[in-house]
């Protein structure tokens, strides 16, 4: 039976006042995770991906198909589903009256369970909020209350982890935490569910993805294989100037470093001559194999068949 199973999911918002259209976030997407994956959900903004995760926690109902957690489903077996889930939310929602230790026993109480001190003491540990323990929620810095909202997801030791963009801005020590932690709780045997706008974060982690686009599965595949799967290897250099528009539409550019897709010798040729006849001077040129990041550009600048949005 597999940890989570979403079959044939579709979600309409519907229209929030007379003359707005229904809005189809979720189109028919089936996926099936196995116990003890890593898997990740990526998908540019607007996805969906933030949709099926709130059906998945019950927060939001499907128009059709059905979530099931480990065979109970969501909505007819809500409390079993609920119980089997530890949800990160990627909004920063917590209650300022609480320090951090009372939030936590009070959400170990929601989920029933009693006596559990020695567990908070050390999800406090590893995620490096033992300082904190005492403090007043509402004194926390962000990345500190980030850190709670996972510790709130984990009180109760959920044996399916769902993190909605858990590092979003967040620095490199508590990401580094963060993934030494989950990455232990994934050997243990914890399923985890990721979405993350960080591609180089789900590449180390994630053994699975499936890509969402305008609420549509477009790629569902072991990541070694995606990685694989790319067509073109990337020509990258650093450029003092504006690449010139035939270019810069096929580019990936960060700052002065500017990557381009490129299939053969002769395409390398004919960029790098644009390049020059624009009277740019590239430096430190070199090909690079495809990352995560290259391969998802790829997927979703594909043709799709036109989706109608309107229900
Ligand atoms: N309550 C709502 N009513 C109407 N439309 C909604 C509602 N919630 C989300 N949407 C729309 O559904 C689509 C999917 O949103 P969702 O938040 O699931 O995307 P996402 O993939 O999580 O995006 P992001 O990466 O920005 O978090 C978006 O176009 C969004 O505007």
């Amino acid at each position: 039976m597999s940890a989570l199973s979403f079959q044939s999911v579709s979600k309409i918002y519907p229209a929030r006042s007379a003359g707005a259209s229904a809005f189809q976030a979720l189109k028919q997407v089936s996926l099936e995770v196995q116990e003890g994956e890593f898997f990740g959900l990526l998908g540019p903004n607007g996805a969906g991906k933030t949709t099926l995760i709130s059906i998945l926690a019950g927060l939001s109902r499907a128009s059709e198909g059905r979530v099931q957690v480990h065979g109970h489903d969501v909505q007819t077996d809500y409390a079993a589903a609920r119980r089997l889930l530890g949800v990160v939310p990627q909004e920063l929602v917590f209650d300022p009256f609480f320090t951090v230790r009372e939030s936590l026993r009070i959400q170990s109480g929601y989920f029933g369970v009693k006596g559990n001190d020695d567990w908070i003491d050390e999800l406090l540990d590893s995620l490096g909020l033992t300082d904190k323990a005492n403090a007043n929620m509402r004194q926390l810095s962000g990345g500190m209350k980030r850190r709670v909202l996972v510790a709130q997801a984990l009180v109760h030791k959920p044996r399916v982890i769902v993190l909605d963009e858990p590092t979003a801005g967040v620095d490199v020590e508590l990401r580094q935490t963060l993934w030494q932690f989950i990455a232990k709780l994934n050997k243990q045997g914890h399923t985890v569910l990721l979405t993350t706008h960080y591609l180089e974060e789900a590449e180390a982690l994630c053994g699975r993805i499936a890509m969402l686009k305008r609420g549509e599965v477009v790629a569902l595949e072991r990541t070694s294989d995606l990685l694989k799967s790319a067509t073109s290897q990337v020509l990258r250099m650093k450029l003092d100037g504006e690449l010139p528009a035939a270019l810069a539409a096929m580019a990936r550019v960060t700052g002065r470093i500017v990557q381009l897709p490129v299939h053969n010798a002769l395409e390398i040729e004919n960029h790098l001559a644009t390049i020059r006849a624009a009277g740019l001077v590239a430096e430190d040129v070199e090909i690079r194999q495809p990352d995560l990041e290259d391969v998802f550009l790829e997927v979703m600048n594909r043709k799709q068949p036109a989706t109608g949005v309107s229900a």
